[in-house]
């Protein structure tokens, strides 16, 4: 009995004197290696010092093991339900007691729009964990993510660590430096110099789009290989060749099956036991090796270039042997992959969707555009047209590429979000997808209205709410190359072409099919182009 009590005590305590305080999630796998050698080393010492048989010393270790577990159990449930600082905060009880909850409930790859559907029913602050808030009250933008925010990273971007990237690594001296090394690679000048061979790859989808005319086509694929294609060759100066064979190259694949392992709101501890089973994360090793593999053929070759991003990156290795082994230049170039291609065709798919059934924003982006791109012209001609950046921006904020990120925690001093105060240590989603959906911010949020960005401004109530591209230091350093790709591909496509959606073709596998890896992937569409009339 007294056994027993000390069990249940322990559970308890170590909850109270070491769970509840500080980061746990690197920890799981040793927490339960520890747990398991003390149970193994109990039955041992048990049957030796004690007059135990072997199967009694088990059973008395597995009845303490479980009342301490339970202990652990009770006190980490009264804490989440009743005492936690987060209390007040609506949310299902289920989620109060448990992040598992809301993963085991939710179509992992729809996260977002079960994010739509909480804050649709609970408001702008949601509880969806133990320590875990959703946020879109528009106040939070600044706070959360402005130069003088009251968060950092939160634990979520451990999720692929040692090997952290500038995008992952929480600490802000490590990022701060690692921007310095990349922006240069996104200058004005760098930009320019990209424009050429972003014009080639639309060129290309023009042909392609040309052959099919009249007929469907699979525009979420063509995107798709468009965009990988332009980042391959702004990443490492290498052609992969999809728009050319129509095909997938196998590293798109691998690109898929590696993100396939990153949806969005798998508790972190929970990702990183995942990725320890061998076998389980195939798919997301073998794209990190992939990324080494490109990397080291990078590097060794064309020394001393500057024309791909990843020759900016691997300015600060010169004269070191075998930069692909630096753990950290490995991941920035995987992001520079993940980042700069599902964004850029995911953006362009929806805005296609859009301008597919209102034929009227394709009139007068074309009207708009003609006068500005008599004989030879680049993004610089293009720059300020306001429909086609207004449908560029209601696709962005209607179907956001990164639609439930963001992940942070408040610090010390907790964060004012207007009137209602975020307690220290919170975990809290800022997800952009319900953020550009809410009647309070944006005057018929459902409608795809491009004028609402220029002539008719009295429909963004709360500017501070569009941050598709994020906000502050960390926000995206290629959104001026995303905007050159989707604004002059979109002007070569509309100048040449009519678009409405292929017959059969209603829009559903694109609205219920697309999945939420942080990045979305979206579902098919396909739709039928025909020689521009007017
Ligand atoms: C429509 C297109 C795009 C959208 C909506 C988008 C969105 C975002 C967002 C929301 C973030 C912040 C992520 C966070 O805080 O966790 C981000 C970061 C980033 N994006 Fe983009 N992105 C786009 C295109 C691109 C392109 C073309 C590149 C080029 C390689 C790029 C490279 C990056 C990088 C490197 C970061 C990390 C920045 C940092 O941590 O300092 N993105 N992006």
């Amino acid at each position: 009995m007294l056994a027993t009590t000390l069990a249940l005590a322990t559970g308890a305590a170590s909850h109270i004197f070491w769970l509840r305080h500080g980061e746990h999630h690197m920890w799981f796998p040793t927490y339960v290696q520890a747990f398991s050698a003390t149970c193994i080393a109990g039955v041992f010492a048990l049957a030796k010092l004690t007059d135990s048989t072997t199967w009694a010393a088990i059973s008395t270790v597995i009845w303490l093991a479980s009342s301490y577990l339970l202990g652990l159990l009770v006190s980490v449930s009264i804490y989440r339900l009743f005492l936690a600082p987060i209390c007040k905060f609506p949310g299902p009880w289920q989620m109060k007691l448990s992040n598992l909850y809301f993963m085991s409930t939710t179509d992992i790859y729809s996260c977002y729009k079960r994010l739509d559907a909480l804050h649709a029913q609970y408001g702008p602050f949601v509880r969806i964990g133990s320590n875990d808030l959703s946020i879109i009250d528009p106040d939070v933008m600044e706070v959360a993510f402005g130069q003088q925010a009251k968060a950092s990273k939160a634990e979520w971007y451990d999720g692929p660590s040692p090997y952290d990237s500038m995008h992952t690594t929480r600490d802000k001296a490590t990022h701060d430096r690692r921007r310095r090394t990349w922006a240069p690679g996104f200058s004005d000048k760098a930009l320019r110099g990209y424009e050429d061979k972003v014009q080639m790859f639309n060129d290309k989808l023009v042909t392609r789009v040309r052959e099919h005319l009249g007929g469907p086509t699979n525009i979420t694929k063509w995107f798709n290989l468009y965009s990988f294609d332009v980042m391959g060759q702004l990443s490492f100066g290498k052609d992969y060749g999809m728009l050319d064979s129509g095909e997938r190259h196998w590293a798109l694949d691998l690109l898929v099956e590696g993100m396939s392992a990153a949806p969005p709101k798998p508790p972190v501890w929970f990702f990183r036991a995942l990725l320890a089973i061998p076998g389980l994360a195939a798919g997301y090793h073998k794209f990190l090796a992939f990324c080494k593999q490109e990397l080291k053929t990078r590097a060794h070759s064309r020394k001393g270039e500057d024309k791909d991003i990843t020759g900016w990156l691997l300015r600060d290795f010169e004269g070191k042997p075998n930069p692909e082994e630096d753990h950290m230049l490995q991941a920035d170039v995987r992001l520079i992959i993940v980042a700069g291609s599902d964004t850029t065709s995911a953006c362009l798919t929806f805005l296609f969707y859009h301008l597919a059934q209102n034929p009227e924003h394709v009139q007068k982006i074309r009207d708009e555009l003609r006068p500005l791109t008599g004989g030879d012209w680049s993004d610089k001609d293009i720059k300020n047209a306001q429909h086609l950046n207004g449908a560029i921006n209601e696709s962005l904020r209607m179907h956001p590429p990164v639609p439930s990120g963001l992940e942070r925690v408040t610090n010390k001093e907790g964060m004012q979000v207007g009137n209602t105060y975020v307690p220290p240590g919170v975990n809290f989603w800022v997800p952009q997808y319900p953020m550009g959906r809410q009647e309070q911010v944006y005057e018929r949020p459902l409608e795809f209205t491009p004028e609402r960005w220029y002539s008719e401004p009295e429909m963004v109530k709360k500017k501070d709410a569009f941050a598709p591209f994020s906000m502050g230091p960390y926000n995206c350093i290629g959104k001026n190359l995303a905007y050159v790709e989707m604004r002059t591909l979109t002007a070569q496509l509309l100048l040449n072409f009519d678009v409405k959606l292929a017959p059969g073709e209603d829009g559903e596998r694109l609205r219920t099919k697309t999945k939420d890896h942080f990045t979305v992937t979206p579902g098919q569409l396909d739709l039928v182009f025909t020689q521009a009339t007017s």
